[in-house]
């Protein structure tokens, strides 16, 4: 009896085209590992695998096909190694690297039957769902959150794309919130991590641009207040290393700044005022503070034992910048920390530092291992939802198979109440979508004699009727409106418009508006005597719909949009010497500016701190 006779007898005639069939899976952690499995043991012929990252031990409790002596190794080419014994007669390609690179081009997209996102965060998903809409091939996306989990089919101009639906915005907290009137603990655990820490060891808030522009709303007195208050903790952070540093920190954060703050006018009639705390009286009291106190991670620490590890903590930290400014050649850049949850020094840091603040405003303080989930974000990934979730794309991608789009459905999983799977039909691509609704083909290209006047003159006002009134955004931002014309004559190379790029055309005329047009670049070496920008097709563009439908945001038929959406994970690069990039991030040595941390915006409204 042959392996594969009970898929057979189950899949019927499909089970053919299954096995001729040549699939790719984005992702290979928690619903990557089960939906490998699910397609090797389905029998899908020819699995393609492509993951950036490299296995850890957290990952170890969920994503089955990894063990621990896989730690540090590729998860790609480790899923292969490990699901290639589930069947000998499927194919399995592991790539590690980053679905963004180029060489994953269109071509290549186009060279599947379907391709299944298995990823956690917004920015890898919304690049594969426009891959699959330039190379018109089906995506089956899916992500889970916690015991939540959802499927979705994504078919060009027959369903919704990834970005017909606006995804929910992340969480914002005002900030005179943060910075004045808190409230509750996660408004201290904010202000530790991402004021705080980030003045005295990251980019300092006078160089973060989104702190401008901003002064005529509500919030401008408190942004001047804020800057007010950095630029002086920047000159105390002028002294680090010094024995003094930690007691004028303390007295700036706890003390001034809180006498300040108690004296503002009419901000205490319905709160109770801020008490600041006394750096001297408190050494005193944490004299029998031992070192241990920081391991207890699960008793929530006096105020004695908060200003020990907030001080012991903080000469850490500072010695490690010193250490920074010392050995690393830095050029003219000047060396920073970022928060990083598993690094015990900065967790110390944060967890004691928004406990004091805590304290002063009558909040109640919590455990260092409670400020860990808070500061990092972190939902626990269940791996029964994984499970549940992976078998989902597969159902759904049999439906894709067999020409059935209609009958694909967009499932939920849910926490199992009373029905832990329900479902809604597939949406029609949403009009006003950015992605998907405009008009879409491939610009030929030859990178060194093509300027953007030509596309500008030759190509859009010649051939497709383009007015006065448009810009043109390439995938770094705009690059072309009538007011900003200053690339004109710069050619597609030295635009940096290179094969694969993305140009949204948006036309801005008031009547007859033209859908938005996306150019995929391919480059190619053209005759001399040609023109250096030709369309590979005649396209027709349509003009927009008059008033088009707001897209749904987090509406009833869909309850869970961002699930895994970009997520507090700090990605490493798929280059190899993980560990040791690794080890030195944990010690401190320069890291990037967090891609996932808290956000202070410049919102002309409403000044706001996002929580993402
Ligand atoms: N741009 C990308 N290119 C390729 N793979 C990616 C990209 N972005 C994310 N991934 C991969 O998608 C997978 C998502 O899996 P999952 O949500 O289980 O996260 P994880 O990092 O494995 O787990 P943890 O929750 O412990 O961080 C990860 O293995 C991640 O490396
Ligand atoms: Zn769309």
């Amino acid at each position: 009896m042959g392996r594969d006779k009970y898929a057979r007898q189950s899949l019927g005639s499909l089970s053919k085209r299954i096995q001729e069939s040549r699939v790719l899976m984005v992702g290979a952690g928690g619903i990557g590992c089960e939906l490998l499995k699910n397609l090797v043991l389905t029998g899908f012929g020819e699995t393609h695998i492509v993951d950036l990252d490299t296995i850890d031990l957290s990952n170890l409790n969920r994503q089955f096909l990894f063990r621990k002596e896989h730690i540090k190794k590729s998860k790609a080419l480790v899923a292969k190694e490990s699901a290639a014994k589930f069947n000998p007669n499927v194919k399995i390609e592991a790539h590690h690297g980053n679905i963004k690179d180029p060489n994953f081009n269109i071509a290549w997209f186009k060279s599947f039957d379907i391709v299944f996102n298995a990823l956690d965060n917004m920015d890898a998903r919304r690049h594969v769902n426009k891959m699959c809409l330039a190379a018109d091939v089906p995506l089956v996306d899916s992500g889970t959150t916690g015991f939540q989990g959802q499927v979705q089919v994504i078919r060009k101009g027959k369903t919704e794309c990834y970005d017909c639906l606006a995804k929910e915005p992340p969480k914002t907290f005002p900030v005179c919130t943060i910075r004045s009137t808190p409230s509750q603990p996660i408004h201290c655990i904010v202000w530790g991590k991402s004021y705080l820490f980030a003045e005295i060891f990251g980019l300092s808030e006078e160089s973060a641009p989104e702190m401008d522009a901003a002064e005529d709303s509500e919030n401008a007195d408190e942004i001047a207040n804020l800057r007010t208050e950095a630029q002086a903790l920047l000159r105390i952070r002028e002294s680090m290393g010094s024995e003094e540093f930690p007691r004028l920190v303390f007295n700036k954060v706890y003390k001034e700044d809180i006498e300040r703050l108690r004296n503002a006018e009419g901000m205490w009639k319905e709160r109770k005022a801020p008490e600041p705390l006394d750096y001297e009286a408190l050494s005193q009291e944490a004299l029998g503070v031992g070192e241990e106190v920081a391991k207890k991670d699960q008793v929530v620490w006096t105020l004695a034992e908060n200003f020990a590890v907030f001080v012991r903590s903080l000469k850490r930290l500072s010695d490690r910048m010193e250490g920074l400014r010392a050995n690393v050649d830095m050029g003219n850049s000047t060396p920073i920390l970022t928060f990083d949850k598993d690094d015990e020094d900065t967790l110390d840091f944060v967890a004691a530092s928004a406990n004091l603040r805590s304290h002063i405003f009558g909040i109640e303080t919590r455990s260092k291992f409670d400020i860990k989930q808070m500061a990092g974000n972190i939902i626990p990934a269940i791996a029964t939802a994984n499970a549940l979730t992976a078998g989902l794309c597969v159902l759904q991608a049999v439906k894709v198979l067999r020409d059935e789009i209609s009958k694909a459905k967009l499932v939920y999983l849910n926490r199992p109440y009373d029905n832990a799977l329900s479902s809604g039909p597939l949406r029609p691509p949403n009009p006003a979508c950015p992605t998907c609704s405009g008009a879409q083909t491939t610009l030929i290209v030859d990178p060194s004699r093509a300027t953007l006047n030509n596309l500008v003159e030759d190509v859009l006002r010649k051939e497709l009727g383009y007015g006065e009134e448009f810009s043109i955004n390439s995938e770094g931002g705009l690059i072309f409106d009538p007011d900003e014309d200053q690339h004109l004559e710069k050619t597609f190379s030295e635009l940096n418009l290179k094969s694969d790029s993305f140009i949204t055309v948006i036309d801005e005329e008031d009547e007859n508006t033209k859908v938005n047009l996306i150019l995929a670049v391919s480059e190619r070496t053209l005759p001399k005597d040609a023109a250096p920008l030709q369309l590979v097709e005649k396209v027709t563009i349509g003009t927009k719909p008059k008033a088009p439908p707001a897209p749904v945001v987090n509406g009833h038929s869909h309850p869970l949009p961002i699930l895994n959406g970009d997520s507090h994970k700090r990605k490493r690069p798929a280059d190899d010497g993980e560990l040791e990039a690794e080890v030195a991030h944990k010690r401190g040595k320069v890291a990037p500016a967090p891609q996932d941390d808290v956000v202070v915006l410049d919102d002309p409204d409403d000044g706001a701190i996002v929580i993402d």
